[in-house]
């Protein structure tokens, strides 16, 4: 597949999603998490591209939201279910849902929707979803511990290319194999020619090592678990509470998983953490051990008569000796205690056990006040217990490679299908939360039973249904505020959704498919003379032959107030005969309509958001259009409320009111 074929998709992207290992599976199974992990793809982006994709598979020109209006309700529907999911990914995914054309789309879509809603959206598989996020390739991965070796420049080099982690060192001899291996915990040769040489220190000669990294370097295989380990763990639990299918065993992977840190450290090994502990506490268990035998020697010293015959001391004096001859004269017992105490306490502090022999040899034999570590000596402690650290993390680390090495696939269908399951969710808490119901789409014009728009400003348990039926060009009068606007909204979210193939907040609805949707809604104000030709201009492009090939929805609100309401009657009643003349779907709202349905050449059916009356100033509306009902408009119910009244001025108000008729 030639990625530069999808459409917005350029030479540059194109490189940077080649470097994907299957691009063109992730682009065409809709994967937007593994379209992000090219480099420099973001989330929004790759679902863009997968949109583009899309569309590009379904023959789908993309022209089905044909104003801005139009656009701006698609908007809304993607906020309603973005807000209704845990991760960004399951919102970025959202994005690549679009109404369309294309029936194959269509079908697809509602094949997941009717699984996603089959769902159920438990408090426990939210939760573990807050920590699914897609699994992200970590960064360079540098040890320093370890390193290769190499007589040969042409190796050294493919050496530095195939494993970056380790540094790589060129050798001569066995000699410097030696000096190698005593400033790192372990060597690598790679030349066959070092095979059977004896060196001190741990020297391995493995001439294959740069067909299989992972066995020198097995932290680039754990750097992928350490690094998205909590995504994972996530993962398992959500699979677990959401009881999904699993790719895998999922205690084994936890189990390997628990036996790793977020750096990549094996965890949960007693050997390694004594080492590691002797390390890090050396120095503090040393300088103890010098206060432990100090004191002790300080106490024997405090608590002993020294008796010395003069001339002893007159000995000792002429041969200048000084205060550890005498120490060693009479208190050398009391200092052999001192200093076996010091040792007792590192090897017992540290729990040194093959280096105890070392440690012994950290205070000196011979008799000094204060007692004082030998420096080099414990230099060569902390040198032993680092290669053994590091031998034994190395030798964790390999055999959790080897646990892990075949999980990693698994590992990524388990976070994939768990991201999956959040835009599932999404849909189902939808439908859920606004009592929606899948579209029958077929036939033409709009049927909509019991429906309750999302959209309106009032709370959606407020919010009153309504039943609605539209074919062919339909002009809806009514009251102020009755609700003709948001029957719009209602209808343009009903046709949007249904061609998403998602659900519809409503008891029944019946769409005819459509190619376009143009919505256009009112206008702030009389339009000067360019604007109001322009928009003059798109509704004429709107009924020309060439625009409206296939079907279209038309919705119009209130249009005169974009000019003079004469004139815009007249426009009005030559845009709705046009439209019922091409066999379109319609609905202007209108204050209009009487004028309109007079200026018309054609028959216009007129319907009507009824006021039921006046309570208390407030007008009692049935926000269900009447079918064939030209609605009052609320200045004709206030004179008609006058006119019924007992004041002197009736006869003035049933006048007026007679001009409404
Ligand atoms: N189905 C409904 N259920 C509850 N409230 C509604 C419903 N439809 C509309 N409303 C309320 O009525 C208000 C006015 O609705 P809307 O703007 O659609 O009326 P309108 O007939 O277009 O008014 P105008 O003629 O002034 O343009 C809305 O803001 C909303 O609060």
């Amino acid at each position: 597949m030639d990625l530069t074929a999808i459409p917005g998709v350029g030479a540059k992207t194109a490189d940077a999603l080649a470097e994907l290992e299957a691009p063109e599976a992730a682009i065409e199974s809709g994967d937007v998490a593994a379209v992000a992990r090219a480099p420099g793809i973001s989330q929004g982006r790759a679902a863009r591209i997968v949109r583009a994709a899309i569309r590009q598979r379904h023959d789908d020109e993309g022209t089905f939201l044909a104003t801005p209006r139009a656009r701006e309700v698609y908007r809304d529907v993607l906020d309603l279910l973005a807000d209704r999911t845990v991760t960004d990914y399951a919102a970025a995914r959202l994005e690549t849902f679009y109404p369309s054309a294309s029936e194959s789309r269509i079908d697809e879509v509602r094949a997941l929707s009717e699984r996603a809603m089959e769902r159920d959206p438990d408090d426990a598989v939210l939760a573990a979803l807050e920590d699914v996020e897609p699994l992200e390739v970590p960064g360079d991965v540098r040890v320093r511990d370890r390193c290769l070796a190499t007589t040969d420049g042409e190796t050294y080099a493919s050496a530095r290319e195939a494993i970056p982690e380790l540094s790589v060192e060129v050798v001569e001899d066995s000699r410097d194999l030696a000096e190698l291996a005593r400033g790192y915990a372990t060597v690598v040769a790679l030349d066959d020619s070092f095979a059977g040489v004896d060196v001190e220190g741990d020297v391995r000669v493995e001439p294959d090592a740069l067909a299989e990294p992972a066995a020198v370097v097995p932290e680039r295989p754990l750097a992928f678990f350490a690094h998205n380990r909590d995504r994972i763990l996530a993962a398992i639990t959500v699979h677990r509470a959401a009881d999904l299918d699993a790719p895998c065993d999922l205690d084994v992977l936890e189990a390997a998983l628990d036996r790793l840190d977020a750096e990549g450290t094996p965890t949960g090994d007693d050997e390694l953490r004594r080492l590691q502990t002797a390390v890090d506490d050396l120095d503090a268990a040393v300088g103890e051990a010098e206060s432990v035998a100090n004191d002790r020697l300080r106490e024997a010293i405090e608590a002993q008569d020294v008796t010395i015959e003069g001339a002893d001391l007159l000995s000792l004096v002429e041969r200048g000796a000084g205060v550890d001859e005498v120490l060693s004269r009479e208190l050398a017992d009391e200092y052999d205690d001192a200093v076996e105490a010091a040792r007792e306490h590192v090897i017992d502090t540290l729990d040194l056990r093959d280096v105890a022999d070392i440690a012994r040899r950290a205070f000196p034999d011979e008799p000094t006040f204060p007692v004082e570590r030998e420096e080099s000596v414990v230099s060569r402690l902390r040198e032993e217990l680092t290669t053994a650290r590091d031998r034994r993390a190395e030798r964790l680390k390999t055999e959790l490679a080897d646990d892990l090495a075949s999980m990693r696939e698994p590992a990524e269908t388990l976070v994939d299908a768990a991201l999956e399951l959040d835009v599932e969710l999404a849909i189902a808490r939808f439908a859920a939360d606004f009592d929606a119901t899948m579209p029958e789409l077929g036939g033409d014009g709009i049927t909509i039973e019991g429906g309750r728009s999302p959209l309106l400003d009032v709370e959606f348990g407020d919010v009153e249904p309504v039943d609605y039926d539209v074919s062919g060009v339909r002009l809806l009068s009514g009251v102020n505020s009755g609700g003709k606007t948001s029957m719009l909204d209602l209808i343009a979210l009903t046709v949007i959704l249904a061609h998403m193939g998602l659900p519809v907040p409503a008891d029944r609805v019946h769409v005819g498919r459509i190619d376009a949707l143009h919505y256009h809604a009112k206008t702030q104000g009389t339009l000067d003379a360019g604007a109001f030709e322009s928009t003059l201009r798109s509704f004429g492009e709107l009924v020309t032959d060439a625009a409206s090939e296939g079907e279209t929805l038309v919705l119009v609100d209130e249009l005169e107030s974009i000019t003079e309401p004469g004139a815009s009657a007249k426009i009005m009643a030559g845009i709705l005969e046009a439209l019922g003349a091409r066999d379109q779907t319609a609905v202007f709202v209108s204050h209009l309509a009487r004028e309109i349905r007079e200026t018309a050449d054609r028959e216009i059916g007129v319907d009507g958001i009824q006021a039921l009356g006046l309570e208390d100033g407030k007008l009692q509306v049935d926000r269900t259009p009447r079918k064939d009902t030209l609605a009052r408009s609320t200045p004709e119910l206030i004179v008609e409320k006058l006119a019924d009244g007992n004041d002197g001025d009736a006869g003035f108000y049933a006048d007026l009111l007679a001009k409404f008729e």
